[in-house]
């Protein structure tokens, strides 16, 4: 679903650059060199941009660690040392010697000069490096022969580096609230939806079964986050009324197939019947210790005598023996859905197992995990189970085996986008714990609701933007953030999505983008197939790629349409058919340099020639 926004955005920029010069008047122009420049503009003298956070960062030429401008400092000293190179020149008449007396002439009081007529090249080299680097005789009105010590006390000048950082008034409170990772507490604008599942669950809590649930709903619209919510409440529920009842959450994104899933369920329930058994082994050994002193302490108990105990406690222990976690791989599936059975079953309970992303399982290993699931209450025996599936692919259950997809949907809870003004209070409640008191204008909050309510109502791109645009204003040393932060901030999260897509290219589909930035960089506005063709064939000779049929590109060209990275647009020429103009909807400088992070693209040292042989056929 994310795929498609993209392409909204994409197209609004496309049509500032289709306004650009047209295909003849910028042939030759003088960008020609810019092919080689660095991906980034930013000023590398401002510290507040060099922060690695986000993915662009990470190709851009110009970011450098601090420790790099030591480092330039370092050549700088060396470069003013070497307007004295002629005492280095290794010449008969500029010998070591001769340096050494040039140095040594400038400190006042040199103990004893003659001392250092042995001195070697090798020696004079790390003090002059010394000397210039850490400028000590100035500061410590010493002689020029410093010690180590020295440079270990210039050290502590570096330190500096955060000082001046942390000086600024920070602008937030407590940023963690922000991330994707924190679960609040309230969740504005979901009482329904959270209502609808705690009256389905709460069956939880009487022992019995709750039906299975779906959730659907768009990205960012509070599915996981109520979810999690109402889980964290049962539990702790069922805690209070001492009702076996537990949650158990699964991240289908990451754990994928039916393997992975029931080996996750067995190991966490194998962990929890083990704990079980220790505490019970424990109790049991308390009591026959007791009772050993005096029988009556088994009054009121299962155990008529102390040797009944003992024989539970060997039987716990065997139990507890035999409860080998399930390997991540190479168990034959039906052992490792036995095993999670029998562990499940080990106890009284009722188990809510919360698959988020369900779509993604059932896309990539079937349904069979769901199958699987949806009958095993029929067999169990001490334990019951149910499930809950989120999902934001409301399609998804088409593809489920009829008798599934039934079991599954018992009950299904939509999660309907957010409007400005829903995201509006979300932002709210989040920013008051997340920010300083008067950190924000008035106007931050509504813009970013406004935002990210164009994109889906989506919670989570309200938060980033927030997020960012306070990180932004911390960095720029703001007082507070301001509207010119959210714009930014907007800027910067689209560039890192766009840069994200293009770095998960397929190669092929790389080079057909290089081929497109390669022209337009060349002036080449609104380009058709054929012209990228011809480049892309060029730049596949070059890096030994295959080359692909031109109705294959062509149908590269339409995926990254989709994708929001060009724009392709259907032109009729007439009597000369129709054709595809293809224009950039995405930032050339950034796209490049992320191309050219790709190895195999990397490898093209000078992609120039192409585009000018493109000009003499
Ligand atoms: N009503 C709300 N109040 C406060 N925060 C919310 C609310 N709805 C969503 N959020 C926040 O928005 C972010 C995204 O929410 P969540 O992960 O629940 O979305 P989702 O619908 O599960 O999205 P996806 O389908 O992409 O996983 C989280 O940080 C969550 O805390």
């Amino acid at each position: 679903m994310d795929e498609n926004t993209p392409n909204d955005d994409g197209d609004d920029r496309a049509s500032a650059t289709r306004s650009g010069a047209s295909l003849e008047s910028d042939a030759w122009s003088s960008d020609d060199g810019s092919a080689d420049a660095p991906p980034s503009d930013s000023d590398p003298t401002d510290p507040p941009d060099d922060e690695p956070t986000t993915s662009l960062d990470a190709y851009s030429d110009d970011d450098r660690p601090p420790a790099d401008d030591d480092g330039s400092d370092a050549d700088t000293g060396t470069d003013s040392g070497s307007d004295d190179s002629s005492r280095t020149d290794p010449s008969p008449e500029a010998g070591p010697r001769e340096t050494t007396d040039e140095r040594t002439a400038d400190p006042p009081e040199d103990p004893d000069p003659s001392d250092r007529d042995p001195v070697t090249a090798d020696d004079i080299d790390i003090e002059e490096t010394v000397g210039v680097d850490i400028d000590a005789p100035t500061k410590s009105g010493e002689t020029g022969d410093l010690g180590l010590d020295e440079v270990v006390l210039d050290d502590d000048e570096s330190q500096g580096l955060f000082d001046d950082l942390l000086s600024g008034e920070p602008i937030f409170e407590n940023k963690e609230v922000l991330r994707p990772s924190y679960t609040p507490h309230e969740l504005p604008h979901r009482n329904e939806q959270i209502n609808q599942m705690a009256t389905i669950l709460v069956s939880a809590l009487r022992g019995e079964t709750p039906s299975n649930i779906l959730i659907y709903g768009k990205t960012g619209t509070g599915k996981t986050a109520s979810a999690k919510f109402v889980s964290q409440e049962l539990e702790s529920t069922s805690k209070k009324y001492d009702v076996p009842c537990e949650v158990e959450y699964i991240n289908c994104e990451v754990t994928d197939t039916q393997y992975r899933v029931l080996a996750q369920l067995a190991n966490k329930f194998i962990e929890k019947n083990k704990e079980f058994v220790g505490s019970r082994v424990e109790t049991l050994e308390d009591l026959r210790s007791r009772a050993r002193d005096d029988v009556t302490a088994l009054a009121d108990t299962e155990f008529d005598a102390v040797e009944a105990v003992d024989e539970r406690i060997e039987e716990l222990e065997a139990d507890r023996e035999g409860m080998d976690p399930v390997p991540m791989t190479g168990w034959p599936t039906d052992r490792v859905y036995s095993t999670f059975f029998d562990a499940v079953d080990y106890e009284e309970r009722v188990v809510v197992i919360m698959l988020d992303e369900i779509d993604k399982l059932v896309e990539k290993s079937g349904d069979d995990t769901l199958y699987n699931l949806s009958r095993m209450n029929s067999e169990l025996v001490n334990s019951r189970i149910s499930i809950m599936g989120i999902s934001n692919d409301l399609k998804f259950t088409d593809f489920l085996d009829p008798r599934v997809k039934s079991s599954l949907g018992e009950e299904e809870i939509v999660f309907p986008p957010y409007d400005a003004n829903q995201l509006r209070d979300i932002l709210q409640h989040r920013a008051n714990v997340a920010f300083k008191p008067d950190a924000l204008t008035d106007d931050v909050i509504p813009l970013c609701a406004a935002f990210a309510a164009q994109e889906h109502g989506d919670a989570r791109r309200a938060l980033d933007l927030l997020r960012t645009a306070g990180e932004l204003a911390e960095r720029g040393q703001a007082d507070t953030v301001e509207e010119a932060h959210v714009r930014k901030a907007q800027d910067k999260i689209e560039l890192d999505r766009v840069v994200e897509v293009v770095r998960t290219l397929p190669t092929q589909s790389k080079i057909v983008l290089f081929a497109t930035i390669l022209l337009e960089k060349n002036g080449v506005h609104n380009v058709n197939t054929g012209e990228v063709f011809n480049i892309y064939k060029r730049l596949c000779e070059e890096i030994d790629a295959d080359v692909l049929t031109q109705r294959r590109v062509t149908d590269l060209i339409s995926e990254l349409d989709m994708l929001g990275i060009v724009n392709a647009v259907v032109v009729s020429k007439g009597r000369y058919g129709r054709t595809k103009e293809i224009s950039l909807s995405v930032p050339i400088e950034e796209t490049e340099a992320v191309l050219l992070s790709d190895s195999r693209l990397g490898d093209i040292e000078n992609a120039q020639p192409f585009v000018q042989a493109r000009f003499d056929n």
